[in-house]
């Protein structure tokens, strides 16, 4: 096992710089808002039935699910996340779709964005190029262009997230989110001093999970209507981070299907790690009560239980200050192993055999 209280094998280990683009999110979600300052928004059809984001991975369908946490109580359209090759037969000239994909390559997405150009939908494509940025040009597609040296799509929600959140604001579907996001930009600052390499294990909570979940599968519980993507992006980085397979589910619907599988012998019980997502602000009374329940019961079956806390005084800041946390523990848990966290050397099979 790796010292995690070495900082310096810690950084060699992550040999691509996973850590410091995760320590560096304050900066790219205050060059998100850069990026997207002088984009100009195409004109809304009178009426606007949904939000479609086309895309798929670590960062593009992510963003797209914080973006529905996040406006849950406030945005007047469905969000739909349309991960796969087609596109339901809803969407039509009264859609409105984000098309995001930071390679530009990914079949799915740009085959769902073949379909969608054929429906006469609003369409506003982002990318940092490949054939997304060509079709985009060639067809008129409002684009916005962002950075492409970030290297891995998982680490770029502040590029890709930030954007899609002021291009709604400039299209007057929601609010000015200018201050949340300042907010959230100095809360980043100060957790990173909590989270960062050179901060010791016993005052590093992001190490100590680390650590603690060595030899146990992660699971992620969430809630609804707002931690629900927080768990599906711990869920993701858990996979493509930390090379481990996580599951993830969410309060109060799995204590109707999944809970009664708490039931299973023993041996396969004590394997889980849980991770308790709790917002002491957003989380109503009912859900609070439910987690606590949650927790008493699974704290003498599974092999571990840890809650974590948002914090923040914004919405948007209360659900990244759990995404962050999230992000520092899935890449300490390789490297606890001496693993590299930036290479995700099955995707790219994936991809080659799917081209073969
Ligand atoms: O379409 P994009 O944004 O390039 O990303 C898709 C890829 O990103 C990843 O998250 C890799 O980091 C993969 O899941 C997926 O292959």
């Amino acid at each position: 096992m790796i010292d995690l209280n070495d900082a310096k094998k810690i950084r060699e280990l992550d040999s691509m710089g996973s850590l410091i683009t995760t320590e560096n999110y304050d900066k790219q979600f205050a060059e998100g808002m850069e990026l997207v300052k002088d984009f100009v928004v195409p004109e809304l059809p009178d009426k606007v039935d949904e939000l479609v984001l086309l895309g798929t991975g670590g960062g593009s369908s992510i963003s797209g699910g914080m973006i529905r946490s996040l406006l849950f109580d406030e945005l007047k359209l469905p969000v739909i996340i349309n991960q796969g090759y087609n596109i339901p037969a809803f969407v039509d000239e009264h859609s409105l779709i984000f098309v995001v994909s930071h390679s530009g390559n990914t079949e799915e997405t740009l085959n769902a964005l073949s379909q969608a150009m054929e429906t006469g939908a609003t369409i506003i494509a982002i990318t940092a190029g490949g054939k997304l940025k060509e079709i985009a040009q060639q067809n008129n597609i409002p684009l916005l262009i962002v950075p492409a040296d970030i290297g891995h799509p998982r680490r770029d929600l502040g590029y890709i997230f930030i954007p899609m959140l002021v291009m709604l604001t400039k299209m007057g579907l929601i609010s000015d989110k200018t201050a949340d996001i300042e907010e959230t930009i100095a809360l980043f600052t100060e957790l990173n001093k909590q989270y960062n390499p050179e901060v010791p294990v016993e005052n590093n909570l992001a190490k100590q999970i680390a650590q603690e979940l060595y030899g146990y599968i992660p699971l992620i519980y969430g809630s609804l209507d707002n931690l629900d993507a927080v768990a599906w992006r711990w869920k993701n980085q858990f996979g493509e981070n930390s090379k481990l397979m996580a599951f993830w589910n969410v309060i109060p619907n799995l204590h109707h299907d999944e809970a009664v599988g708490w039931d299973m012998p023993q041996e396969l019980i004590k394997m889980f790690y849980l991770i308790m997502l709790r917002d002491d602000v957003l989380d109503s009374e009912k859900i609070k009560k439910r987690k606590d329940i949650t927790v008493q019961i699974l704290s003498e079956r599974m092999g571990k239980v840890r809650q974590v806390y948002a914090t923040g005084k914004s919405r948007l800041a209360r659900l990244f200050s759990l995404v962050y946390l999230g992000d520092f523990v899935t890449l300490y848990t390789p490297i606890y192993r001496g693993v590299d966290p930036t290479p995700v050397e099955v995707i790219n099979l994936f991809k080659r055999k799917m081209a073969e």
